[in-house]
């Protein structure tokens, strides 16, 4: 699904990624951790194809990028940020919103199919937002919203998706409706890769977590493997004891 192989990435005279290789594998869901500026955004910038590494090999779906049109390949990974939140039209309803995942269109401009209509629903049914369909999207709460992101993203049935912190602003229960639905996920065949700040939202579905500081992998691997109190201490400079509840990590500062 994704090789990165001794990728590197240098901007004027900061080295934002240094030798990372990882493979994610068809079947495999991954969470990305890291402080902030390790990294994270610029990996998942390489994956989309925004971003060239200064040196290594990005392939995607079986296709080494440079040498294909990044652009149809692209049309096969959903992508979830709140960037891309940014740009959605507020003042639309949300079925149309959702709708335009079809395409990867941020707006429509003409009429919209109703079998498009009863297919965005039926994504929104996914997320469990059916009730909110006919709504502006600027009436939904933050968390409704990132669950009509993440619907618009499974209208194109992308094979890899991708999310940059989607609990990001959400209180604890929107946080925690929004990862039932993602933990949900497990029902589709989709490759999930995750970015966080935090441990907790790694839901029983993610298999694989890779740890990143300053743009160096120093573990890489499944989750019980490198979610350890001492990987943990060596990415983020803290102490913590670490417990599994429900096949998710928690952690407390000691
Ligand atoms: N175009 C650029 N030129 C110079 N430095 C850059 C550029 N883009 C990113 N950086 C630097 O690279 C580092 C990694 O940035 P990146 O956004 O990938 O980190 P991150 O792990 O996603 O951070 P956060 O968790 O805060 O979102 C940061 O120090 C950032 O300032």
């Amino acid at each position: 699904m994704i090789d990165l192989n001794h990728v590197s990435l240098r901007r004027e005279e900061t080295q934002i990624l240094d030798d990372v290789t990882l493979t994610v594998r068809k079947d495999e869901h991954w969470v990305l951790l890291g402080r902030n500026g390790s990294g994270k955004t610029s990996i998942l910038e390489m994956i989309n194809g925004y971003v060239f590494p200064s040196s290594g090999t990005v392939k995607v779906l079986h296709s080494i990028y440079g040498k294909v049109d990044v652009r149809e390949i692209r049309r096969k990974i959903g992508y979830i940020s709140q960037s891309l939140m940014d740009k959605l039209a507020l003042s639309d309803p949300v079925w149309e919103v959702v709708a335009t995942g079809e395409f990867g269109y941020l707006r429509f401009y003409e009429q919209i199919p109703e079998d498009l209509k009863e297919k965005a629903m039926r994504m929104l049914a996914f997320v469990k937002l059916e009730h909110r369909g006919t709504h502006l999207l600027g009436t939904l709460s933050q968390g409704e919203r990132k669950k009509a992101m993440l619907a618009r993203a499974l209208m194109a049935d992308p094979t890899l998706l991708i999310m940059d912190e989607p609990c990001s602003g959400l209180d604890l229960f929107e946080r925690e409706q929004l990862l039932v639905t993602i933990n949900e996920l497990n029902m589709k065949s989709v490759t999930l890769f995750y970015v966080t700040h935090h441990m907790e939202e790694i839901m029983p579905l993610f298999t694989h977590v890779a740890l990143l500081e300053q743009g160096k992998l120093i573990a890489a691997g499944p989750k019980r493997d490198v979610l350890t109190e001492e990987n943990i201490r060596l990415a983020y400079n803290v102490n913590v004891d670490l417990e599994w509840h429900q096949d998710r990590p928690w952690i407390r500062v000691i």
